[in-house]
């Protein structure tokens, strides 16, 4: 780091050094701007001091100001297989517009990867501002989401069997938290990318500052109920709208889930169903969810995709051993990492549905590839036969390619549950 020219004359700036709990306000306020500056919630500042871990967070100073910012939640989240597994949730990561483009980001990913790894986690995840900043430090997109406008008066859904005896009633969203959250763990180990809810976390789902909703209504949140026990939940908000022909309102879902078919079919036909609405958004939803095929128009339901978590393998050996393969594999990786350097060389994978193990080797090698592909596929959501079409996966020894990839793939699509 340390190029000299930049817009403030060619201060040297210094190395990141870890966060004091005192300094949360400058480097916080730093990140803010370097977002553009608008104004949070407090009730949104007040949460995000509380979960920041400030003794894994870095700033990089330029005497008393902060000109560069980048922290690490610790999550569990799902892979393959049902582990959880410790990851470094990267975040609040912003560079003050007079500093930009000397280094200050890239002397931060390396203090950052460089803490992970002496934290023994395995891996690091992040949602990207902009796709095109973590690929050179090693990151890539592993999961996707399914955003959709859904125009309910013509798209209609198609229950299953059971959805009938699903009992439905609101609750206040914050009074409801623990039941919503009992039914979340219920469903965190049988998706990957899912991440199993912090002490606090909970609470980001629920928060509702009244300077966020616009013309909007408060959160609303409804119980789903099988007999006595509560089996899934939606939260949403109703935006009203009035056209010339009539009411024209929108239900903005905020969160949804449901331990069976019939509870997930019970919210969605609710949520379609609301009166004075037409219009269903959606954000980020998982891209196998059921209501898609559930529906009588998918194209009138104006599905997009997004890109979600980005993973970068730290350790390459530990990572892929602690998820398990959906049919055998055997193979050698040849990995290249520039960033990351003690990760590249050749490893060798064996794993089945049980368990994997993964050690170096000298024998040669099956796959070539970098650190990137690895972590585009760990989640099963982007197949290794896709890289290799797009020249990022070479294929040494026939057949290592598909035994490989029909290896990581997932029966569930890895979704990545809320941002952070
Ligand atoms: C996980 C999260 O928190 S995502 C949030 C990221 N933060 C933001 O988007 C806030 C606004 N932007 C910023 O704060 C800064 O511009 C940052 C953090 C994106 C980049 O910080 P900088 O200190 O300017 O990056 P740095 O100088 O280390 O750049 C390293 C390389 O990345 C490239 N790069 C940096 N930002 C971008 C970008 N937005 N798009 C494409 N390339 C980029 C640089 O050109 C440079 O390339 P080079 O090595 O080929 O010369």
């Amino acid at each position: 780091m340390g190029r000299s020219t930049g817009n403030d004359g060619g201060t040297r700036t210094n190395e990141p050094r870890v966060l004091r709990r005192d300094e949360w306000d400058t480097w916080y306020g730093s990140l803010t701007r370097a977002f553009g500056g608008a104004v949070e919630a407090p009730e949104r500042l007040a949460l995000y001091r509380e979960l920041t871990r400030v003794d894994r967070s870095i700033g990089v100073w330029d005497g008393a100001e902060c000109v560069g910012s980048a922290g690490a939640f610790d999550f569990r989240m799902t892979v393959p297989g049902g582990a959880a597994v410790p990851a470094a949730g990267v975040t609040m990561v912003g560079v003050a517009a007079t500093h930009r483009r000397r280094g200050v980001l890239t002397s931060m990913m390396r203090r950052q990867l460089d803490d992970v790894r002496s934290w023994g986690e395995s891996l690091a995840v992040l949602t990207a501002s902009e796709p095109a900043i973590y690929g050179r430090f090693g990151y890539a997109a592993a999961t996707f989401h399914l955003n959709a406008d859904i125009d309910t008066v013509r798209a209609r859904p198609a229950v299953p069997e059971g959805t009938d005896d699903v009992r439905l009633r609101y609750a206040a969203p914050a009074e409801s938290l623990d039941a919503c959250e009992a039914v979340y763990a219920r469903l965190v180990p049988g998706r990957p990318g899912m991440l199993a809810r912090r002490p606090g976390w909970e609470r980001t789902g629920v928060l509702d500052p009244a300077g966020e909703r616009g013309d909007a209504s408060p959160l609303q949140c409804v119980l789903a109920r099988r007999g006595d026990e509560v089996t899934g939940y939606a939260r949403f908000r109703v935006r009203p709208g009035w056209s010339a022909e009539g009411p024209d309102g929108t239900v903005e879902l905020k969160a949804l889930a449901g331990l069976d078919p019939a509870t997930e079919a019970a919210l969605w036909r609710f949520l379609f169903d609301i009166d004075l609405t037409s219009t269903l958004a959606v954000r980020g939803r998982p891209v196998d969810e059921a209501w898609q095929y559930q529906v009588s128009d998918i194209r009138r339901c104006r599905p997009s995709l997004g890109d979600a978590l980005y993973v970068r393998l730290v350790d390459v050996g530990a990572a892929l051993a602690a998820r398990t393969y959906q049919t055998p594999v055997d193979v050698v990786f040849e990995v290249e990492d520039a960033f990351c350097p003690w990760n590249a060389g050749r490893w060798r994978l064996s794993g089945d549905p049980k368990g994997a193990s993964c050690e170096r080797t000298t024998d040669a090698a099956d796959l070539t590839l970098s650190v990137r592909e690895l972590g585009a596929a760990y989640l099963g959501g982007v197949s290794l036969a896709s890289l290799a079409a797009a020249g990022r996966v070479r294929e040494v020894r026939p057949g290592a390619l598909a035994e490989a990839s029909v290896g990581f793939g997932s029966d569930v699509a890895p979704w990545l549950p809320h941002g952070f």
